[in-house]
């Protein structure tokens, strides 16, 4: 089985603090939904209301369409995953899947059948009889999904189930996390403040700052159409310049910068508000000679060779620090610190918006 979840204008008050703010959702059956933001911005918080450990100090927060608020924990149909998983070490495998079966009265036959069907699902079909202090961290991760899986909840939580592991293992686990999601057709749920995660795997992100949801859309469109500026620095890099709108024609805007006057995409909600131009850095050229639009004279500072791609710092007269992507495909000649060269982009990759920028989380 599987269930949307609505969140209706949910808060949570601790005190007079507002953790979360008026967040309106509609999170479909069988999605994958990822709940995004730095540290602090009200995540784990939304998690526990819809599990039921924390009540709404206002909205409502309905799980197939029920409203949850006189359902207990142990009553709602969602199994919760965290980044500890509560495993027991010396417990059998299949014994830590049916663990919740047993509880529930289930006969050691069927306890015993239905953890190998789980096993084939989370691809490990071999390890019924181990301990699970015999397991790799991922493996573990997997046994803890099977477990979770095994009280067949229309709704997974997961927060931050990943970080615990190492990169390589966290980056094959998404794509693991995402097929079992498919496969089972479950709704998940899941909280990261990890980028990389959140648009490897979901279906639509929402991304949070302070308590509020700036915007609810597919990967793609977070990446390529962010809402604010919020959204736009917290997801992926930026070229960010602070200046002004000096003038708008249809989707276009002319935007005066100390480092020049560009045409560039008018983001929403720009009208009178704070406002800045952000440019991704693969979205740049560096070339010898000055382009006809939206081109500034840099002299290189430093080039960082990042494998597939080619990472060039460069500085512009009013000493503003700027950043160009080459891929490495073997072609692209490299530029030498100290060269100069022109910035060029187009006005389309150019994209002006409004709102303060995030503060970049160290490991994220
Ligand atoms: N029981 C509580 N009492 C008071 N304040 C709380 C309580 N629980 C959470 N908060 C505060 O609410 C805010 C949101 O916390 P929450 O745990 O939801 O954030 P988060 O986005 O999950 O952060 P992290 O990724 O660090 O876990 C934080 O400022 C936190 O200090």
């Amino acid at each position: 089985m599987t269930a949307g979840v609505d969140l209706d204008n949910v808060c949570a008050d601790f005190g007079t603090f507002r953790a979360v703010d008026r967040v309106n959702v509609n999170i479909q059956p069988g999605e994958f939904f990822s709940f995004l933001g730095p540290s602090g911005c009200g995540k784990t918080t939304i998690l526990r209301m819809i599990s039921g450990f924390t009540n709404p100090s206002e909205g409502v927060i309905r799980i197939g369409g029920k409203d949850m608020k006189n359902t207990r924990p142990n009553q709602r149909p969602t199994a919760l995953i965290f980044q500890n998983l509560a495993l027991f070490p010396l417990m059998p495998v299949w014994e830590n899947i049916a663990f919740g079966l047993e509880v529930r009265g289930v006969d050691k036959n069927t306890r015993r059948a239905k953890a190998e069907e789980l096993l084939r699902l989370v691809d490990l079909p071999d390890a019924a009889d181990k301990r699970v202090s015999q397991l790799s961290g991922g493996q573990k991760q997997r046994v803890a999904i099977a477990r979770a899986l095994a009280v067949e909840p229309d709704v997974m939580l997961l927060d931050e189930p990943l970080s615990a592991l190492d990169l390589k293992l966290r980056q094959h686990m998404r794509a693991e996390l995402r097929a079992i999601q498919k496969r089972t057709q479950v709704t998940f749920i899941y909280i990261t403040h990890d980028q990389g995660e959140a648009l490897a795997m979901s279906d639509r992100v929402g991304v949070m700052s302070q308590g509020k949801l700036q915007q609810v859309a597919t990967p793609r469109e977070i990446y390529d159409a962010p809402a604010n500026g919020f959204v736009a620095s917290f997801v992926g890099e930026n070229n960010i310049f602070s200046g002004e709108v000096a003038g708008a024609e249809g989707a276009f805007a002319t935007f005066r910068t100390a480092s020049g006057t560009f045409q560039a995409r008018l983001g929403p909600n720009t009208t009178g508000a704070k406002t800045r131009l952000f440019l991704r850095p693969e979205h740049v050229t560096l070339q010898a000679g000055p382009g006809a639009l939206n081109s500034i004279p840099v002299e290189v500072t430093d080039v960082a060779f990042e494998g597939n791609f080619i990472s060039i710092q460069s500085r512009d007269s009013s000493g503003q620090m700027l950043v160009a992507e080459a891929r490495n495909d073997g072609a692209a000649t490299v530029p030498k610190p100290g060269e100069k060269l022109h910035m060029v982009f187009d006005p389309a990759h150019a994209l002006i918006l409004a709102g303060d920028t995030a503060a970049k989380d160290p490991d994220a």
